[in-house]
């Protein structure tokens, strides 16, 4: 995605939850970042040839028999390196050093980092600076060449370095936000002593893209998917920049749409933006397949299927069409699991796809975080409310009717959302909740409406605050409006008799019910 004109930052995945945070924090800086698998051969590296190398933390020690390995040849390459966690644990052991388990006294949360021998690494930063810790492994002894650059009270060995060789390791997470002076910690490793030069932005971005896309799909033709949510239609402004009438949009009415979606896609996507849509009305295929299904893995993994038979019936019908365009951004592949994160649940898009698909796949977002394809948008001039939209999953309805799907129970949802949109619309709160939605729970229970006993519906209310969907907490809404928002929900909409509000973090749970 980076050309060569941009220094590149290696990020190699050890399987840390905050992996995916340690590139886009170099990207925020200004330099090319990508993560890639620690398989990754010293060949391949050499080829990719990236400035500095990070290895990622990761839940293993390095002490087990099956823990992510690195080849030590990689030390030599001469090319700056900071290990984060596991990553520094991994190259203190690799380099001679001594890792142990600190057994029952790990070191977990916030924690105060002293400066101890100098070094490039942490220069210019506070004495004492405040830095999140995650481990239960310590380094024990320094491999040769090393300084103890930094320390805790429970943890003597914190930061390494070796400023003649450049490496470098962390035993905090310098990528996350509880790590005051992370960010500029990262910038000394990137910037000034692996000299990277920062000159990467979101204009690069849109540049490449363009190039690239021209360069891969040459006089082919490309079918987008097209959900009117945020991310396809960024992917279809920016191929539209690069192709222009190669591209054909398909919109599919899946009947899993939240009230009034498919009047409204059309209109603004089509009209104003005159991108070439066909809707396809595929209600019936989609639900008739969903009948009875009760389990959200199966049926994310059908919807994603049926989304691709669409697919391939609309490709049929026009000429030449090679390649499939998807809005997929980093979370979805994350979540879906990858060979060292663990499956969470399988994105329609990525999790959900057939193994035998004909299409190649075109997705220039997916190494991008919702947040940084807002600041995208922006730049490639699509409306602000268009861009700051709440997202909308593909599987739509579908994974917010717990268990099985009936025509009812989609009314239910579909009635109830649209009740909790205008309300917050109308309160102007739809800039500070991130995503909001109602989620038919599958538990009926007794009411008593008039005089006379109901035994219903139990409605859901989901609203979230987040940046980037990785992470959430309950949207803190004000109780008199949710108070407004249940009796509008009781009294309007059919068979539901009580509300109830989702007062739980990402993690434990996750933003979807299913
Ligand atoms: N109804 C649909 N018709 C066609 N393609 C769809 C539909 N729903 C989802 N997709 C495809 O699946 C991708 C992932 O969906 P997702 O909801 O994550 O993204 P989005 O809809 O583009 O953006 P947002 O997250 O803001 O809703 C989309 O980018 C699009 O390519
Ligand atoms: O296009 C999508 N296809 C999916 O299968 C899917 N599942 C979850 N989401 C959206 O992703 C964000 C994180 O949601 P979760 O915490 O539920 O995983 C939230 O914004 C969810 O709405 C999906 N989007
Ligand atoms: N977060 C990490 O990378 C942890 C590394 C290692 N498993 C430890 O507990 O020390
Ligand atoms: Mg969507």
């Amino acid at each position: 995605m980076a050309n060569e004109t941009h220094d590149k930052v290696l990020v190699l995945d050890y399987g840390s939850q905050y992996n995916q945070l340690l590139a886009r924090r170099i990207r925020e800086i200004g330099v090319f970042s990508e993560l890639k698998s620690h398989k990754m051969t010293v060949a391949e590296i050499k080829d990719y040839n990236p400035k500095a190398i990070i290895l990622s933390g990761g839940p293993k020690s390095v002490y087990e028999n099956d823990a992510f390995d690195i080849d030590p040849a990689i030390f030599e390459l001469g090319i700056p390196m900071l290990g984060v966690c596991y990553g520094m644990q991994l190259m203190a052991q690799k380099l001679g050093g001594t890792v142990e388990a600190n057994p029952g006294n790990g070191e977990f949360g916030a924690t105060v980092l002293s400066h101890k021998d100098q070094s490039n690494l942490l220069d210019g930063t506070p004495e004492s600076q405040v830095v999140l810790m995650s481990h239960s492994d310590n380094v024990t002894e320094l491999p040769a060449g090393f300084v103890i650059a930094g320390g805790s009270a429970k943890t003597p060995i914190a930061a390494i370095a070796n400023d003649e060789k450049k490496l470098y390791g962390v035993q905090f997470h310098a990528e996350t936000t509880i790590s005051e002076h992370g960010t500029d910690i990262l910038r000394n490793f990137v910037t000034n002593i692996a000299g990277a030069e920062a000159n990467w932005h979101m204009e690069g971005f849109i540049e490449e893209q363009v190039r690239l896309i021209r360069e891969t799909v040459g006089d082919k033709k490309v079918l987008l998917g097209l959900s009117g949510g945020v991310d396809s239609s960024v992917v279809g402004v920016l191929l539209q920049r690069a192709i222009g009438d190669q591209l054909t949009s398909i919109f599919v009415d899946h009947g899993l749409l939240r009230k009034n979606e498919a009047d409204e896609v059309m209109e603004s996507l089509g009209g104003k933006f005159g991108l070439n849509i066909i809707k396809v009305d595929a209600q019936e295929r989609f639900l008739s397949k969903l009948t009875g299904i009760t389990d959200p893995e199966q049926k994310r993994k059908i919807i994603g299927n049926e989304f691709i038979q669409v697919f391939n019936d609309e490709a049929a019908k026009l000429d030449g069409i090679e390649f499939l365009a998807q809005g997929t951004l980093y979370t979805d592949v994350i979540e879906s699991g990858t060979d060292t994160a663990q499956t969470i649940k399988s994105h329609h898009n990525v999790g959900g796809l057939p193994e035998d698909m004909a299409f190649k796949l075109i997705e220039p977002l997916n190494k991008l975080f919702k947040d940084e394809v807002r600041v995208l948008g922006e730049a490639l001039g699509i409306p602000h409310h268009l861009v700051w939209r709440q997202p909308f999953p593909g599987p739509g309805l579908g994974i917010r009717v717990m268990g099985a799907i009936t025509a009812e129970r989609l009314e239910i949802v579909r009635e109830s959302d649209a009740i909790l949109r205008e309300e917050i619309a109308n309160r102007g709160l739809d800039s500070q909740i991130w995503q909001y939605f109602t989620v038919d729970t599958g538990v009926e229970s007794v009411g008593v409406m008039g005089d006379f006993r109901t035994y219903d519906h139990t409605v859901a209310i989901r609203a979230i605050t987040s940046v980037d969907g990785m992470t959430a907490d309950f949207a803190k809404i004000d109780w008199n409006v949710l108070a407004e928002i249940s009796r509008r929900i009781t009294n309007e909409v059919d068979h539901v008799n009580r509300v109830v509000y989702d007062i739980t973090a990402k993690p434990p749970a996750t933003v979807e019910w299913e």
